[in-house]
């Protein structure tokens, strides 16, 4: 299949044959490992020790008599270096020292393991002896967990010790027996962990790009949600949120039996404004009022949105006339305050806006829409007022059909 199809080209990762990284990706790889190590010796140690357990009653059983008592008095510290490792594993804060400390209980347990054989003498036990290193040498590259590097220097550091040991304090070594046990061992050993180490490494750079590539989407998938709810220019709430948010506060109020506010806000002569200016500038002068508007939205339901063009809107669930009046008034205060020269406008040569506001109790004769026409005609009121001021929609009054032949005295 990868010969054929390109999409299953095998991806070259620079660094997993070497074992090495670039710089970077090396430490983070490093930082990756030690805490999957740790992880998975913190349940090894368990069966490490199991292990070590079934070999140490099993030798003990078969072992001569004569060397039961100091292969057992030696061999026990193998136990205590693995006891200890494994109770360090379980402590979090010396996660990663794990390298370290496992590093040096194999190197340890290696060497214990390689020189007990020269202290036993008699070949019947030196041969059963090193069943123990056959032991150390699988346990250390493939139970324990360290990177390939420091598996072979605990696994040949320890082993040249141990043979040390052995011939400076004991009988020295069977290598007959030593280069089918330890030599032939390390060798498969290094072989097993060096794939699993180049494994691993191709396990984690293929995680790692998984992960980049969800953030890159996530980022995305947030941008694109923001765009779609976001005005460009101004930054506020586009219509389309606007219009859901309307709905949705409108649904509330209606539940809560609350009034709910809507305040249509038009630039006065903004037609002359970019004419006289030019759109860019234009453009700077709604950024200018979006900001000054975005202060009149701050309570949580309030909603200050770019309805198009050159309007804004202003939701308000739960404020009754009086508060809209008064925050309609202070809306155009605002505008006019900001004091942005405007001299096509007839009235003041600055910056102004009108404002239409409309409230209604949200019921079942009446809707959403209608509360936003209403609005549209208080803004209508204030434009033909004079502009530069703001007008509550206020229902016209029941009009009375009198017939013409109708006399007073009917
Ligand atoms: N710079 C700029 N201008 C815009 C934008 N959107 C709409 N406009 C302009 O806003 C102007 C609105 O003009 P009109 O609807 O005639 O209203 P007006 O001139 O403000 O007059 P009144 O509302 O009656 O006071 C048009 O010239 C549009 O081109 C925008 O995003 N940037």
């Amino acid at each position: 299949m990868s010969g054929t199809d390109p999409r299953f080209r095998r991806v070259v990762v620079p660094g997993v044959r070497w074992l090495r990284f670039p710089r970077r990706l090396e430490r983070e790889y490093r930082d990756y490992h030690c805490r999957e190590a740790v992880t998975a010796f913190r349940v090894n140690a368990f069966y490490i020790l199991l292990l070590y357990v079934l070999l140490i009653t099993g030798i003990y059983a078969l072992a001569p008599e004569a060397v039961r008592g100091r292969w057992l008095g030696t061999y026990i510290w193998v136990g205590v270096i693995v006891l200890v490792a494994g109770c360090m594993a379980q402590l979090r804060p010396l996660d990663r020292y794990f390298p370290l400390y496992a590093g040096i209980g194999s190197f340890l347990a290696v060497t214990l393991s390689m020189a007990i054989p020269g202290f036993l003498y008699g070949p019947a036990e030196t041969q059963l002896a090193h069943v123990s290193v056959i032991y150390a040498l699988v346990i250390v590259y493939a139970m324990v967990g360290l990177r390939f590097t420091h598996a072979v220097m605990a696994c040949w550091g320890g082993g040249v010790l141990g043979w040390m040991l052995a011939e400076g304090f004991g009988a020295g070594i069977d290598w007959q027996i030593a280069h089918r046990t330890y030599t032939g061992i390390s060798l498969l050993g290094m072989f097993l962990c060096y794939t699993a180490e180049v494994r691993d490494r191709l396990l984690f750079f293929n995680q790692r790009q998984l992960y980049r590539q969800q953030q890159r989407t996530q980022a995305l998938a947030d941008r694109l949600h923001r765009l779609s709810r976001e005005d460009s220019l101004t930054s506020l709430a586009n219509r389309r949120f606007f219009d859901e948010a309307l709905e949705r506060e409108w649904r509330r109020c209606k539940r809560e039996k609350k009034p709910l506010a809507v305040m249509l806000v038009d630039v006065d002569h903004f037609k002359d404004y970019n004419d006289h200016y030019g759109h860019l500038k234009g453009d700077e002068c709604l950024q200018a009022l979006a900001t000054e508007l975005r202060r009149y939205g701050r309570r949580g339901g309030d909603l200050v949105a770019r309805f198009g063009g050159e309007e804004f809107v202003l939701l308000y669930p739960g404020v009754e006339e009086a508060e809209a009046m008064q925050l309609a008034s202070r809306v155009c205060r605002a505008v006019r305050m900001l004091g942005m020269p405007h001299k096509p406008n007839p009235r003041v040569g600055e910056v102004t806006i009108s404002v239409g506001a409309a409230v209604m109790v949200p019921g079942e004769r009446n809707c959403a829409e209608q509360l936003l026409e209403a609005a549209d005609r208080a803004l209508y009121q204030a434009k033909t007022a004079g502009r530069d001021t703001w007008k509550l929609y206020s229902p016209p009054p029941p009009v009375r059909l009198v017939s013409d032949t109708a006399k007073p005295d009917d």
